[in-house]
């Protein structure tokens, strides 16, 4: 019976083996995939100090994080909501005299104190590569490649990929001189919340465009050449477009040249990965500067519950019982041959209700829906 103890915190719950192992499979596809391109797995901590983690990559959100004192050596820790400032952290000292471009690859578990209200959940099982040394376009091109097809792998299908460029009004200002910092904050503000009414109120009248620039990419993307009728976005566009032409038809592309929300580091180049039918972005990625060392890198990171959840329901898989005093060197024949067995502990079981199709019967499997 559940107990008043046994009930979970809000945004937190245990995955049951269904779950469980269309996560693990998921798991395994993705990191098969990074591996395969050369992206070294490395394991960081759960939890580390606190101004490790936050000084890292500038405009990370310590207020989301959950934290501790440390009791042997009374030093606030953290627990991590995101594994890339750990990744920026390991290049940056242990790893620091690495040859670059160094390909990393990571899945681990991340926490957060606060929720989003469309999305509860306040644990996530991140995965994720960063390719640190690099966030060109040639970078940027392979980091969204290797995303989509880690994607496709773990048999997400409908994909698609949505562009954004974080620093984009820092780009834009940097030119309009006339704009005092705090129009320039509330033009971000105003982009944020796509609010064109707002927008022209506080005297952003000239970045209304930018709110029309989204959608299919290449009528964006003409759009936003329009709108850059100076030249100052050229070389970034050029750079989504080569992106583009890399991805091909491996995912449906868009473009939201002001979508800021989750990309508080990303310069600039940023991406959103969705798949058909799923509420929720799978994962999100882009370039960066890694604080401290200011070495620019790039990567992604893919969310594995919500990836799960887009991966086709496994086989159901064959299963042989093992009744009491069965040869142990056949039922290890059978397993090395990918069957899974289940042992018989004890008399009156039922190997059915147990999940078994097969039993061993006179040393070869014989389904059990055909047993008299
Ligand atoms: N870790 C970021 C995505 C990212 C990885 N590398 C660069 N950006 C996130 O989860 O939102």
């Amino acid at each position: 019976m559940t107990q008043p103890n046994d009930l979970l915190p809000e945004g937190l719950e245990d995955r049951l083996p269904g779950a469980a192992r269309r996560i693990t499979d998921a798991m395994s596809n993705c990191l098969t995939v990074l591996a395969g391109h050369g992206y070294d797995r490395v394991l960081p901590p759960l939890l580390e100090f606190e101004s490790s983690l936050a000084s890292r990559m500038r405009g990370v959100e310590t207020g989301r994080t959950f934290r501790m004192t440390d009791p042997a050596s009374l030093r606030t820790l953290a627990l991590r909501s995101d594994i890339t400032p750990q990744i920026g952290r390991i290049a940056s000292t242990s790893l620091a005299a690495a040859p670059r471009p160094l390909r990393l690859a990571y899945c681990g578990d991340t926490v957060t104190i606060k929720a989003s209200q469309l999305d509860p959940a306040r644990e996530r099982l991140q995965l994720g590569g960063e390719l640190i040394g690099a966030d060109s376009v040639a970078a940027a091109g392979e980091i969204v490649a290797v995303a989509i097809e880690a994607l496709a792998d773990a048999g997400v299908t409908g994909l698609s990929v949505d562009f954004t460029l974080p620093d984009l009004v820092d780009t834009l200002a940097e030119r309009d001189t006339s704009l005092s910092p705090d129009t320039i904050e509330a033009i971000r503000r105003e982009l944020d919340t796509k609010d064109a009414g707002g927008l022209k109120s506080v005297g952003g009248s000239a970045y209304l465009p930018l709110l029309y620039a989204t959608g299919p990419f290449a009528d964006a993307l003409s759009k936003l050449r329009a709108f850059d009728s100076d030249g100052v976005l050229a070389s970034r566009l050029d750079g989504l477009e080569a992106i583009a032409a890399r991805i091909g038809d491996t995912a449906r592309i868009t473009l939201d040249p002001t979508e800021r929300h989750g990309f508080e580091y990303q310069s600039w180049f940023g991406f959103t990965l969705y798949g058909e039918g799923l509420r929720h972005a799978l994962g999100r990625g882009g370039t960066y500067r890694i604080a401290g060392s200011e070495e620019p890198a790039t990567g992604f990171t893919l969310y594995l519950d919500r990836v799960a959840q887009g991966a086709p329901e496994p086989a159901a898989d064959e299963t042989l019982y093992l009744p009491l005093g069965h040869d142990a060197d056949v039922a290890q024949q059978y397993r090395s041959q990918g069957w899974r067995t289940v042992a018989q502990l004890s008399e009156n079981e039922d190997p059915v209700a147990l999940g078994c199709t097969h039993i061993l019967d006179a040393g070869a499997p014989m389904a059990l829906e055909q047993r008299p």
